[in-house]
């Protein structure tokens, strides 16, 4: 707990810096289960982005769980614990004025609320890559659903580890079959346009 600190309140602030990038700060937050295709979308949608002069900062689970977050498993508990750092780090991105782009299976509500209810208004768009199970376990672009089925991996989520599904998302990527990464990716950007996220 944050006792005897005093916060400073500086001269240079986000209104600044976002003046400064020309762009409005947000977290695009993407959802889903392993194999859905967050990380996909997030690599395209930054490239996309920054083809459109944008500054964005893309943060990635497995990225980040080699460092901030290297001491973190899979249970409830640590969790819990690496979406909180996460959204204290998109805080402080979206402070810096940057659209942050981040791919996690954030699997609970209450801690994507946690990230949400950290920002202002309209910072926080949450996007549910929705890709049902058996998609994902089909493609297992990793080989880890096959582990978790054989008792190799625990808690894996959708397997042995729940996954509660955004009820009231800014925006439902819906699985088509067929459909490519790419037209995914246009999908996002043309939502995010047309709900008023990106100028
Ligand atoms: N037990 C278990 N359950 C789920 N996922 C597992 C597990 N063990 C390892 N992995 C790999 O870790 C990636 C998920 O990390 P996240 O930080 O996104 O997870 S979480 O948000 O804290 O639930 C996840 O990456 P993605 O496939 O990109 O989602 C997996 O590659
Ligand atoms: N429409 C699509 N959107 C995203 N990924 C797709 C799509 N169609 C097929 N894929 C493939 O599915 C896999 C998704 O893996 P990944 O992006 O690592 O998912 P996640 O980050 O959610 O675990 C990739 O191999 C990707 O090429």
């Amino acid at each position: 707990m944050a006792t005897n600190i005093v916060w400073h309140q500086h001269k240079v602030g986000k209104t600044e810096r976002s003046a400064q990038k020309q762009q409005r700060p947000l977290v695009i937050w993407l959802t889903g289960l392993s194999g859905s295709g967050k990380s996909t979308i997030a690599n395209l949608l930054e490239q996309k982005l920054g083809a459109a002069d944008k500054h964005t900062y893309l943060l990635d689970g497995d990225n980040i769980r080699h460092g901030l977050c290297g001491d973190l498993g899979f249970s409830d508990k640590d969790r819990v614990e690496n979406i909180r750092r996460i959204s204290e780090v998109a805080k402080l991105f979206v402070d810096a004025g940057l659209i942050v782009i981040t791919a996690f299976i954030s699997p609970f509500r209450a801690d994507r609320d946690f990230c949400r209810h950290l920002l202002a208004d309209g910072e926080f768009v949450e996007v549910f890559v929705d890709t049902p199970l058996a998609v994902c376990e089909e493609r297992d672009p990793k080989g880890l659903y096959q582990k978790a089925r054989a008792g190799d991996i625990k808690d894996f989520t959708g397997i042995d580890s729940a996954y509660e599904a955004p009820q009231n998302p800014e925006i439902h990527l819906d699985y088509q079959a067929g459909q490519s990464a790419e037209q995914s990716a246009e999908q996002l950007i043309a939502k995010l346009k047309e709900k008023g996220f990106l100028a």
